[in-house]
């Protein structure tokens, strides 16, 4: 009976990996069998694609990849929808320049819709009159030169409260913890900048603390629906769908609340709402949609989705590029005392920092371009999707393709960078390349259209945060551990972070023995 049972198994498998061998053979020659020319892809398999071949960290597989099948441009098939990944300069220039109109758009994804007001946060927004407008006014109230010098007040302060919490781990003979540290401080600014006040304390601090976690755990989780429509059921099954929709509903009630006290707020005192009179990104928006004088409507969502482009694209990734600098100097004792050196003989004892004084600081801006360089906060640019048919380096790129530019492929990139795994800051001393003079290399804020719009804002807490710690601290590893034993793994959640918080020991340094 068994036997007969096995028999007819073992028949019944033959005959259906012959089916599958067939179809298989089949589904790879007739994708590659049209008149048209598409980029080198690896084979795929029917209904997933390529999906087989990424793994958790989508960067590295994207680039072990592009090694074999096509190192400047490549088409995945991530379940049904062609992925063009793009892992050199010169393909990079071709999509963000060359043929920038033509990939301006993202992809209108269920995900996307769910949790960004249907598609009005400007991050996702689809390329037109909304999205310009929308970024304008981004830019106009939040991220402008002129507003960035505003929020010095303010970003003082909080940096102020980080450096007391670092004296007070050495006076307890604790290792600092900079990861948190720097997470809660580029929190602390960017919340204040764009809401008037913070969201640590009680029961709602708890709540945002919640609701940001579970965000960054669905945008960071594989969405079927979006690439194998037929396995949609695999997200309601494991609960992701309806993770996706609560997300959404909790992180629009807290919004609201925010937008609710405003208003009462700015009702009451016909000031300004935040303690330092600045006015914040969210009186702002009320203003901008009160004069009414654009020409997009700006409804409740709206300015909740603009809130949340605000927030999310500024702080993971601006506290992602803190960790990582402070973990490279403590690698490379050399740099970190070069560095030291130079911001303490600009600053000469002096307590505060002017910008001026940052202006000076080339070797400290060095530092920052090489630890994104090696560690970018987003290592995959947000996704591009193709608004019509065009041709791209002699390749036919169909309408409807997603473009996933691999930038940390590309500022890793040996034909580009010399020793391209190396920590070395003074490439850039001698180079003409920074994030605003750049040749499509250093893609850390991305480019074109659709380019980073908040690198000030970024680099004035960068910069100042880097500056302020550097001078008022000696910097080491904690008792017992060498560089051979800080792990360099990354987990990735709205950026891309250290895997295992660092560590280290400042020694506050006396300001008036300069
Ligand atoms: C170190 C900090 C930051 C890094 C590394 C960074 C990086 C990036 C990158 C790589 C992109 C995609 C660009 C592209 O597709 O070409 C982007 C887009 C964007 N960033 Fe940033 N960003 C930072 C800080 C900020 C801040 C502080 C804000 C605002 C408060 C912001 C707002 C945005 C927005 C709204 C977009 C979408 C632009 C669009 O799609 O048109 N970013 N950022």
């Amino acid at each position: 009976m068994w036997s007969f049972i096995a028999q007819v198994s073992i028949y019944g498998l033959t005959l259906f990996l012959g089916a599958f061998l067939v179809f298989y053979k089949w589904y790879n020659s007739s994708s590659s069998s049209t008149t048209k020319k598409l980029p080198p892809s690896p084979p795929k398999l029917p209904v997933i694609g390529n999906l087989h071949q990424l793994g958790a960290s989508v960067h590295h597989s994207f680039l072990s990849l592009a090694r074999r099948y096509g190192d400047s441009l490549m088409l995945l098939h991530i379940g049904s929808v062609p992925s063009l990944v793009v892992s050199s300069t010169e393909a990079a220039r071709e999509i963000m320049k060359t043929h920038d109109i033509a990939f301006a758009s993202r992809p209108n994804t269920r995900m996307f819709r769910a949790i960004s007001y249907n598609l009005k946060e400007i991050t996702v927004a689809p390329y037109g009159e909304y999205w310009r407008q929308a970024k304008s006014i981004l830019t106009l109230q939040l991220l402008s030169n002129k507003k960035v010098q505003t929020y010095n007040g303010l970003r003082e302060k909080i940096i102020a409260e980080c450096v007391d919490k670092i004296t007070q781990c050495f006076l307890s003979n604790k290792p600092a913890d900079l990861s948190d540290l720097f997470s809660s401080l580029t929190n602390d600014v960017t919340c204040m900048a764009t809401f008037g006040r913070t969201y640590n304390e009680g029961e709602i601090g708890r709540k945002f603390k919640k609701v940001l976690q579970e965000f960054s755990e669905v945008l960071g989780s594989f969405y079927f629906e979006d690439s194998i429509p037929q396995l949609a059921v695999v997200d309601r099954l494991r609960g992701l769908s309806a993770k996706v929709d609560r997300v959404a509903v909790d992180f629009d009630e807290f919004l609201q609340g925010v937008v609710d006290e405003t208003i009462i707020k700015v009702r009451n005192n016909s000031e300004k709402i935040s303690e330092d009179g600045v006015e914040t990104f969210i009186e702002g928006l009320l203003k901008v949609q009160k004069e009414d004088i654009i020409g997009i409507t700006i409804d409740a969502d709206v300015i909740k989705a603009l809130l949340l482009d605000a927030y999310v694209a500024g702080t993971d990734t601006s506290s992602s590029v803190l960790e990582w600098a402070m973990t490279e100097l403590l690698l490379h004792p050399d740099n970190l005392k070069k560095v030291q050196d130079e911001v303490r003989s600009i600053l000469h004892g002096k307590e505060e920092i002017t910008d001026e004084d940052l202006d000076k600081m080339i070797y400290l801006k060095a530092v920052i371009m090489e630890t994104t360089r090696l560690h970018p906060p987003l290592p995959i640019l947000p996704p591009r999707v193709a608004r019509h048919d065009v041709n791209v380096m002699g390749y036919d790129i169909a309408e409807g393709t997603r473009v996933y530019v691999n930038v940390y492929a590309i500022m890793r990139d040996p034909k580009v960078w010399e020793k391209a795994e190396v920590f070395l800051p003074e490439r850039f001393l001698e180079s003409s390349i920074d994030f605003v003079r750049h040749n499509f290399e250093l893609l850390t804020f991305g480019a074109g259209r659709r380019g980073c719009p908040g690198r000030v804002f970024a680099m004035a807490i960068n910069e100042k945060v880097l500056a302020t710690v550097l001078s008022k601290f000696d910097w080491s590893l904690p008792q017992g551990v060498t560089p051979k034993d800080v792990d360099m793994n990354e987990t990735f959640g709205l950026a891309n972070h250290r895997k295992i918080p660092l560590l280290a020991l400042g020694k506050p340094v006396p300001m008036n023995g300069w």
